[in-house]
């Protein structure tokens, strides 16, 4: 990949953290590259440091030293081109299914009728179309995630942050988010960056996993050359995917050599 096939970096990123215990060095010497419409997933052992890339990236945070790019631009703090959405989805409990997803319209300028159009094609794409008018507390926590996704991605962000975000449901509502989710990806050509603690749901999803080693650096970059669309089903039993889930799970919190910590990190762009 050249550099101008860049659309997210990370270019030597340090994130400290001033505690009343001492100074948290979170992130250190970052470099990482995204291709546009790439699915890239951060995994790592707990505390390693991906929300807090996350976050750096939605620009909730600042870099300590270094900088965030999107598209050429460097970050300076959030923008609606930038969706979040985190673990435990909170949506507003007064406002209704279609009124959550229009939230993120509010902010900007879009007509009414663009505004329930759109509102309309994400839920009908999270296969919401029926609860509309639903309120949250009458929705199950699978739905509660796809109303989340939805809502970021109504102001039609080009990027979409997702931390951990089916991590509170069971397998198989979680898989058939998964599913959704990589339907979403494909149809509206985003680019997106999921933290997960699972390793097969990275796998599954990415195109490259970024595996952190637990000291606040990137250990490796692993690469997911399968076909898309992917057959859960298969791609399960697949030696290749079960030697990729090896390899991630091996590199995962152990030590790595401090030679590596100035490499510079790349994905590769989607094929
Ligand atoms: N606002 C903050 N103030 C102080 N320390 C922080 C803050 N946010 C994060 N940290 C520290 O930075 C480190 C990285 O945290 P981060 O939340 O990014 O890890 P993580 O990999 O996302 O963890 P987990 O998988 O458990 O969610 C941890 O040591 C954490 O305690």
């Amino acid at each position: 990949m050249t550099d101008e096939d860049t659309f997210l970096a990370l270019e030597n990123v340090s994130k400290r953290y001033e505690t009343g215990e001492g100074t948290i060095a979170a992130l250190k010497g970052i470099d990482l590259s995204v291709h546009e419409g790439g699915f890239v997933s951060l995994v790592g052992p707990s505390g390693c440091g991906k929300t807090t890339l996350l976050r750096l990236v939605a620009g909730l945070e600042s870099p300590s030293s270094g900088r965030v790019r999107v598209d050429g631009d460097v970050v300076t703090g959030p923008d609606p081109d930038r969706g979040l959405v985190f673990q435990s989805t909170t949506l507003y409990p007064w406002r209704t299914v279609a009124e959550n997803v229009r939230f993120g319209l509010e902010v900007d300028d879009t007509s009414a009728t663009v505004a329930d159009r759109r509102v309309e094609r994400l839920l009908s794409m999270v296969g919401l179309a029926d609860r509309a008018d639903a309120y949250p507390s009458e929705l199950s926590g699978g739905m509660r995630t796809r109303v989340g996704i939805s809502r970021a991605l109504a102001p039609d962000p080009e990027v979409l942050l997702l931390d951990e975000p089916f991590s509170d449901l069971d397998v198989a509502t979680r898989e058939s988010l998964q599913e959704d989710l990589l339907g979403i990806w494909n149809d509206l050509d985003k680019t997106v960056v999921l933290v997960t603690h699972t390793v097969g749901e990275a796998v599954r999803l990415s195109d490259a996993v970024v595996v952190f080693d637990g000291r606040g650096t990137i250990g490796t970059v692993v690469d997911v050359d399968l076909d898309r669309p992917r057959d859960f089903e298969t791609d399960r039993f697949d030696p290749y995917v079960s030697a990729i889930r090896n390899t991630i799970r091996d590199s995962r919190g152990t030590d790595q050599s401090t030679a590596r910590r100035s490499e510079k990190h790349t994905t590769k762009p989607r094929h």
